[in-house]
Order: structure tokens, then sequence, then C-alpha cells
């Protein structure tokens, strides 16, 4: 049993989100394991974003719990604690430094996790210089570092993103559609990457791409209207009628070929 509450590191219970009246989240249940790749899917308008704001500290839920690393309740953090405490979010457009190099941005992002006086130190150390080139093969980057960033390609600026947060060594990994606007060969890329940062972080994916979700889930997690649908592999939620459904008239996002929808 502690065995089993010890590899849960976010737990999300009955969390609901009100607009004005309005609930994009409903007494939503969601349970996160270490080195979990987690797919959040579900139609526009589900709560799947929502649901990723609230885990962020973005918007603060009316109802509910989450509980992060087996202790604290991060609906009473702010969003930069919870930052600090380790949950990195991943936003669609990149937020880089376009005129600085590739390896100015990922210098930056390491310094910002040490803190000002590591950000006033002049020099890096060579130790710093082995990460941030470790960061850079990571990605796929190793021959851009010298790159500015604003040229590189939309996936690589993409990589870049999530090379920075890494160096920001966060616990959890928040993305929404990493891969949306990538060629084939990028999100196929993306998904290696996914699978390579999951050996050491836990990832939560907000995703549209259903040949991407396939290709690289093992657990995803329906929602819709601001419910959890359903969650399981990706064969038992296809298999699932009321999936299907709430899919209906959009069957080619479950079925068939890629959509960025
Ligand atoms: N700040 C807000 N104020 C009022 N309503 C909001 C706000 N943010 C989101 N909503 C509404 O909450 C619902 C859920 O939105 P959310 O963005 O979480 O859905 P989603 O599943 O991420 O959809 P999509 O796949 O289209 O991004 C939507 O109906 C949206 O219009």
């Amino acid at each position: 049993m502690k065995e089993q509450m010890e590899s849960v590191i976010l737990q999300c219970s009955e969390v609901t989100v009100d607009f004005d009246g309005f609930k994009a989240v409903q007494g939503m249940n969601f349970k996160l394991e270490k080195g979990e790749l987690r797919f959040l899917i579900g139609p526009n308008g589900a709560g799947k974003t929502t649901m990723l704001d609230v885990i962020c500290g973005k918007v603060k839920p009316t109802f509910g719990r989450v509980i992060f690393s087996g202790s604290v309740d991060i609906t009473k953090k702010k969003e930069h604690q919870i930052a600090e405490m380790g949950i990195g979010r991943k936003f669609q457009t990149p937020s880089i430094f376009a005129s600085l190099t590739v390896f100015e941005n990922l210098e930056i992002a390491m310094k910002q996790h040490r803190g000002v006086f590591a950000a006033m130190r002049a020099k890096l150390h060579s130790e710093d210089r082995e990460r941030i080139d470790a960061q850079l093969a990571m990605i796929g980057l190793e021959d851009k570092g010298e790159w500015r960033a604003g040229g590189l390609s939309h996936g690589e600026k993409q990589w870049l993103e999530i090379g920075m947060m890494l160096l920001q060594e966060p616990e959890i990994l928040l993305l929404d559609e990493p891969v949306a606007g990538m060629t084939d060969n990028e999100t196929e890329k993306t998904g290696e990457l996914l699978q390579e940062i999951r050996l050491t972080q836990s990832i939560v994916v907000v995703e549209h791409d259903m040949e991407f979700v396939r290709n690289f889930a093992s657990k995803v997690t329906v929602m819709h209207e601001g419910k959890l649908l359903k969650e399981g592999s990706m064969e038992e939620v296809q298999r699932d009628d009321r999936v299907a459904e709430v899919y209906l008239g959009k069957r080619r996002d479950v079925d068939a070929s890629r959509s960025t929808a």
C-alpha cells in the first residue's frame, strides 16, 4: 500500500472549475504515476486545457484537491510556487528568445532555475556547459547550438522549449498539443523524446492527434463536458461506445488519419 502511494506523483480529486456559473470541469478525478506518459484527450471544450491550468496553478478550482508528491495540496499554492515545486507547463506557442542562440536560450533556462546569483555569474562552469550540451543532444539540436533560435523550424523550436523546461528540473511536465503543426518526421521524433523523458519524469500531454496518441500512449484519459468519460489503454478507449459517441461526427479523429483539429 505504502509503495503504491509513493508511486503516485499527482492525485486530483473531485476537481471542479466554475467560470461564472459555467462548469468547465466537474468532479474530475485524475491520478498520475511516477514515470507515466499520460495522454488527455476529448472533444473541443471538454475541459482538458482547464485541467492543465488547474495543475499548474493558473486556474484555481472552486472545489477539489490536487495533491502533488503525496502530501502538498497545490490548489493552495501560487502559480510560481507550483513551478518551483517541480511542475512545468509548456503552452502551444513557444516562448523562446528568438534573437538569442539555441545554446543561450538553454543557458538562461538553467540559470533561471538556479536563481538570481547564478544568473549574475558571468561565466559558465564546465559542468554547466556539459549539462547544456547533453540537453542539446537529447533534443536533437547538438549541431544547432550556435543557431539563432528564431531560425529553427517549428518542431525544433518546440524541442528547444522542452529542453529549456527540462533544465529547470521539473518532476511533472504538462504539454498542450506539442505536435500541432509538426511534420510527420518531427512528430515521430517528439514521441521518441517524450519516451526518453518519461524514464526520469512524469508527463501529461493534451492531444488531438490520434495517430500520435496511438503510437506513444500506454494510458489515455478521455474527458467530455468537464468530466472523466473513460480511462485505459488506447485499445480500450477506442472500443468504448460512449467514447465513439462523443467523437461522432469527428470519427476521423479517433479512427483514421492524422488530425490536428
Ligand atoms: N476563462 C474562461 N472563462 C470562461 N469559460 C472558459 C474559460 N476558459 C475555458 N472556458 C470554457 O471552458 C470549456 C473547457 O475549455 P478547455 O479549453 O478546457 O477545453 P479543451 O478540452 O482544452 O478544448 P480544446 O480541445 O478545444 O482546447 C470551454 O467551453 C471553454 O469555452
